[in-house]
């Protein structure tokens, strides 16, 4: 029999990662070898990608809510009742024009289709900023099986360090996306915050609902046996909200809490895919839930994605809030300083919601 592909170009595995960890060239370069068969590395255990039998193709779906009269208290009604039902929720007239979103997700593909010295410039080890990081997969050292996804995440300190350091094929894009979408995040805040009894959002509720910014835009290539692996493997987010941009590929799935089925998520063109996130979960006390959610990789198209992640501030100390806990509710939470609780996340491979182990009481 001839030899694959796959096997002609990489003699053994440690070369594959080689390629496209530790040299840089990301599974973006590893599919656009041809590669035939997925390597070994990538095939994710049979619970994993037994996708097919868990999901519902038929009647749940995440709620798709209308922001075009965002003071009606219908509004704020549906996304509370989201978060605490679904954890997931896509919204529609939400007052990002649209233009803005186009551009970042051309920006995306243009930072992606950089040449590989290029992207290589922002790793971990060669980036000038440590908020600036190209990389792959998830957290390439702790995981048994890795990941079909590359991606650039940039964590805002200010407007003059992103100038400095963010890549110029996508800085100002990636800028313009973070800072118009500021007034929509901010709404969807004071919703979730006045159904817990928080009065407004003072300095205190800022740093602790959105006290930092991380946007990540995330490349998922063509994948040579998609049945075998992930695009993103099952993880809770660990921000207070992500707003994510999805292009019309599709292959995000949320777990019902209702049914534990996998819902797809389908794009909805000018949406914004909404969820919460684990600090949103401890700070509600667990009212509001961080729900579990992959991506699915795909043989025949290339997936962008670009999450916004708002975030306490990294000192900040996070648990249950006391107009929460006021009316005698146990807390569920111990108080954790939030930047401990991220790279506890950081540190280990994706692992569904055991994240929030770390801070249960
Ligand atoms: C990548 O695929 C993903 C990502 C996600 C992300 C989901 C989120 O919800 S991201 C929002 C996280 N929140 C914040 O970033 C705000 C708070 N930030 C902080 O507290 C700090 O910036 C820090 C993240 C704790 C980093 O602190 P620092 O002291 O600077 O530590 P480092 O040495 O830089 O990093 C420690 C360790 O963490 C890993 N890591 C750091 N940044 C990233 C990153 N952007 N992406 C992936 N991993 C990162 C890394 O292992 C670092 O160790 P090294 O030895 O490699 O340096 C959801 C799903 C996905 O698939
Ligand atoms: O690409 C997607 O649709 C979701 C990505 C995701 O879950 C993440 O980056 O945290
Ligand atoms: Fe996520």
């Amino acid at each position: 029999m001839a030899p694959s592909l796959s096997t002609a170009l990489f003699s053994d595995p440690a070369e594959v990662t080689e390629f496209v960890v530790n040299k840089g060239n990301g599974v973006k370069g590893l599919s656009e070898t041809g590669i035939k068969a997925l390597p070994d590395q990538y095939i994710q255990p049979f619970e994993e990608r037994l996708i097919n039998k868990f999901v519902n193709e038929t009647d749940e779906a995440i709620p798709i809510i209308d922001m075009s009269n965002p003071d009606e208290d219908k509004v704020a009604e549906a996304v509370c009742d989201a978060a605490e039902r679904w954890g997931f929720f896509q919204v529609i007239n939400h007052g990002v024009p649209l233009e803005v979103l186009d551009n970042v997700k051309a920006a995306t593909h243009r930072f992606f289709n950089l040449p590989v010295e290029e992207k290589n410039k922002y790793t971990r080890e060669n980036s000038l900023s440590r908020n600036v990081r190209f990389g792959t997969s998830f957290s390439p050292r702790a995981e048994k099986a890795l990941e079909w996804k590359d991606y650039l995440s940039l964590f805002f300190v200010s407007e003059d360090e992103a100038e400095q350091y963010w890549p110029d094929v996508c800085k100002n894009e990636a800028l313009e996306y973070m800072n118009k979408s500021k007034k929509m995040v901010r709404k969807l805040l004071e919703y979730l915050g006045k159904n817990l009894n928080v009065k407004e959002l003072d300095e205190t509720k800022k740093s602790l609902f959105m006290g930092s910014v991380r946007i990540n835009l995330n490349y998922y290539p063509i994948c040579p046996n998609p049945d075998l692996t992930v695009g993103v493997g099952r993880h809770s987010d660990v921000s207070s909200l992500t707003i994510l941009l999805q292009d019309q590929i599709g292959g995000l799935h949320v777990r019902s809490l209702t049914s534990g089925n996998w819902v797809h998520v389908p794009p909805v063109p000018g949406s914004f895919v909404i969820n919460i996130g684990d600090a949103m979960q401890i700070l509600s006390n667990g009212r509001y839930k961080s729900v579990e959610h992959r991506v699915l990789a795909n043989g025949s198209n290339n997936r962008i994605s670009v999450p916004i992640f708002v975030n306490p501030k990294p000192e900040s100390v996070i648990g249950p809030l006391p107009e929460v806990v006021a009316n005698g509710e146990e807390p569920v939470y111990r108080d954790v300083v939030y930047s401990d609780y991220v790279r506890y996340f950081f540190k280990k491979a994706h692992d569904g919601k055991k994240t929030v182990d770390f801070a249960k009481i």
